[in-house]
């Protein structure tokens, strides 16, 4: 019988398959400018350029395609037929080195932000050779970055990049003065945790707002939600099951490390978590992982939700982002080590985390931001908009203790002293953990839990490489001269924490009293999208992302506009769903079943005259008053939205905020106290109840 392990990878062109396939001396070479980050050499670009073709083609393949990340935060691709015409009507199977490495795809209609002009159509991609080729669709795909004509970076992949070669450079640096020579490289790793909801296909293509905005507008709440807690982690269902394997499979076949698959919080909520890998390839992965959820979804009968808040009220849809740091020579610089000298590395860059996340806390909350998770944050077991971080109490402890120069008392495991030589050996495993943190310490990664579950994995990657960069550049500096090492690690250890400690939040971030408390600590909350990104071209944040050379500040300005237009077309497209969702299905469904109560009343009234029809006339009234509460409310929000045309960038994005999305609820408010008393047959649209409970 065929296992896992015999078709895993069988559909990306990978480390064994190029060296079964490629010349030796080609698949060194190759593997030499990957290790070192060089140009490839069309020679031999040429020699894999064939190699993968041979073997795209006979794995079906007639197509190839460059596979890259633009702004838009999936994915993009332009086939090209191998075909190339020979005499005689018949046609060769081309794809050379020069196609391989380099793509001109007219970029004129991605997202740009002004950089581009429409006219100046030209785009680069160039073959990321650190992510494998694959095959999907009958079609070679090439993992490839995206730039303009004049080099600005116009993807979300060039910038990952070099934010990890960052981190790399200056985590080297520090690892060299700790004695670590053999070091050469340091990685990133993350492992994106994935929510998504499964409803119906048929109740999808019901719901206009889940066919244009991913999300419900409307709905009243059903009589049952998540109260029963009987959901997470529950018996997985037949149907649900099936597609969970086939889903696995096709993951597999992709060499995606598909790990954990579970019921979520909420009813039809699920979860599916791979295995950490190295942040370029993760992010790689990540994107193809919920083009396949959607996919195979549909084979299924079932339309798969990858918003952050689909339905109100219930749980939303996060993904959680398990980063960490971790050597060529195999260390996880997150790992409290066995010895203490390993520990008072760990402790600097444990502190040097803490020092990124406190500086930059804006940056952290911009790179969340959107107007799906701003549904999300803050409510039913999601984190918070104000940035913090759980350590633990044990690590919390030390660090104190440390800055105190107290013993580490309490639970009587670690004794320590002043000076780096005596830190003690760190309980491996920090067994508490913090579900409501927005960046918990879980014993040798933190995990990032804003992200919003449609995200691409890469902004809040980028943010976190670059930072921790920043901050391990200050360290070396302060480093590098010092005549006692040891005692100038543990001065800045003790430094950096006092200053930072701030941000280090063991409690209950959902509760209320943490918004008071956080704001006497001095640290930001940036309650929506907008005030978010308004940070990101704060001066401190162009000098940083200059200074590593991930964005110049022409760039960053561009994201700026590109994530303010993102925003406020993505609430336009829901305002006018709305709208039209009211004016053609809910208002029509309103006045029709007045009319047929109305028409009863009269009915019975002429069979019997002495009735008096009190309920059924309450009724008409109630329904009629609702009716007209909801005219003018579309009314207000329909003018409003007219209005919006007078704002750009920025300003638009803040009307949005303040003035579209409350007239937004307001319509809801009218629409759902009808859907509950108007006929369940008259109801234009599937209920909550329909979708998340008679599936
Ligand atoms: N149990 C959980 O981890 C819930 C997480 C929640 N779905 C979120 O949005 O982050």
């Amino acid at each position: 019988m065929e296992t896992v392990a015999d078709y895993f990878g069988s559909l990306v062109f990978n480390d064994e398959t190029m060296r079964n396939r490629l010349p030796k001396d080609v698949y060194k070479a190759l593997k030499k400018t990957v290790a070192e980050g060089k140009d490839l050499d069309l020679n031999v670009a040429n020699s894999v350029a064939n190699a993968m073709k041979a073997w795209a083609i006979e794995h079906g393949c007639t197509h190839y395609t460059h596979w890259f990340q633009p702004m838009t935060g999936i994915t993009a691709e332009k086939h090209e037929a191998f075909i190339s015409p020979i005499d005689g009507g018949k046609v060769l199977l081309e794809f050379s080195g020069k196609e391989l490495i380099k793509g001109e795809p007219d970029a004129s209609s991605f997202p740009s932000g002004g950089i581009r002009a429409t006219f100046e159509a030209r785009g680069y991609t160039a073959w990321d050779p650190t992510s494998y080729a694959f095959i999907k669709d009958d079609t070679l795909c090439i993992p490839t970055a995206f730039c303009s004509y004049s080099g600005e970076v116009l993807d979300k992949k060039t910038p990952l990049l070099r934010s990890m070669e960052a981190v790399s450079e200056q985590a080297v640096k520090v690892l060299h003065l700790f004695g670590k020579t053999d070091v050469k490289k340091v990685n990133t790793t993350v492992g994106p945790e994935q929510e998504y909801f499964l409803i119906d296909k048929k109740d999808y293509a019901a719901r206009k707002d889940l066919i244009y905005t991913g999300r419900t507008l409307l709905g009243a709440r059903s009589p049952k939600g998540q109260e029963m807690e009987d959901h997470y982690f529950g018996a997985i269902r037949s149907r649900v099951s099936a597609y969970m394997k086939d889903l696995d499979r096709e993951l597999w076949k992709l060499g995606i490390n598909a790990k954990t698959s579970h019921n979520e919080v909420a009813p039809c909520q699920h979860e599916l978590a791979p295995v950490f890998g190295t942040t370029n390839i993760a992010v790689d992965h990540n994107q193809l992982t919920m083009e396949l959820m959607k996919k195979i979804a549909d084979r299924h009968g079932f339309a798969c939700l990858l918003h952050e808040k689909p339905f109100a009220g219930v749980n939303g849809s996060g993904k959680h982002n398990n980063w960490s740091i971790s050597t060529d020579t195999g260390i996880n610089l997150l790992e409290p080590g066995d010895n203490p000298k390993d520990n008072a590395q760990f402790l600097l860059f444990l502190v040097a985390v803490i020092k990124a996340i406190d500086e930059y806390q804006d940056l952290m909350r911009v790179s969340v931001a959107s107007a799906g998770n701003d549904h999300r944050l803050g409510a039913n077991e999601a984190p918070p908009a104000i940035v913090s971080m759980f350590l633990g109490d044990e690590l919390t402890e030390i660090l104190e203790a440390l800055v105190s120069g107290k013993a580490v008392n309490g639970k009587g495991k670690v004794q320590m002293e002043l000076g780096v030589h005596v830190l003690p050996a760190f309980p491996k495993d920090t067994t508490d953990r913090n579900r409501t943190s927005p960046f918990a310490f879980t014993g040798n990664k933190f995990e990032f839990r804003m992200l919003g579950s449609s995200f691409s994995v890469a902004g809040p990657n980028i943010v976190l490489n670059t930072i921790v960069a920043k901050a391990l550049k200050e360290f070396y500096e302060e480093l590098k001269d010092a005549t006692d090492f040891n005692a100038a690690v543990t001065e800045l250890v003790k430094k950096t924490y006092s200053e930072h400690k701030r941000i280090v939040f063991n409690g209950n971030n959902y509760a209320p009293e943490w918004v008071v408390e956080a704001e006497k600590r001095g640290l930001l909350n940036l309650k929506s999208s907008p005030d978010a990104y308004d940070t990101f071209i704060a001066p401190k944040n162009i000098e940083l992302f200059s200074e590593f050379g991930i964005f110049n500040s022409v760039e960053m300005h561009s994201r700026y506009e590109i994530l303010n237009e993102e925003y406020s077309k993505t609430i336009h497209i829901e305002a006018t769903t709305l709208i039209d969702m009211v004016n053609r299905q809910v208002l029509p469904a309103c006045t029709g079943y007045a009319g047929k109560v109305a028409a009863a009343v009269n009915a019975k009234k002429l069979a019997l005259p002495t009735l008096e029809c009190k309920s059924e006339s309450a009724l008409i009234s109630e329904i009629t008053a609702l009716v007209d509460n909801l005219e003018n409310a579309v009314t207000e929000l329909e003018k409003a939205v007219a209005l919006s045309a007078e704002y750009s960038g920025s300003d638009l994005a803040h009307y949005t905020r303040n003035s579209i999305i409350p007239l937004m609820d307001d319509v809801r408010g009218y629409a759902d106290s009808l859907e509950l008393i108007v006929d369940q047959k008259d109801w234009p649209y599937p209920t909550y109840g329909e979708m998340l409970f008679y599936v």
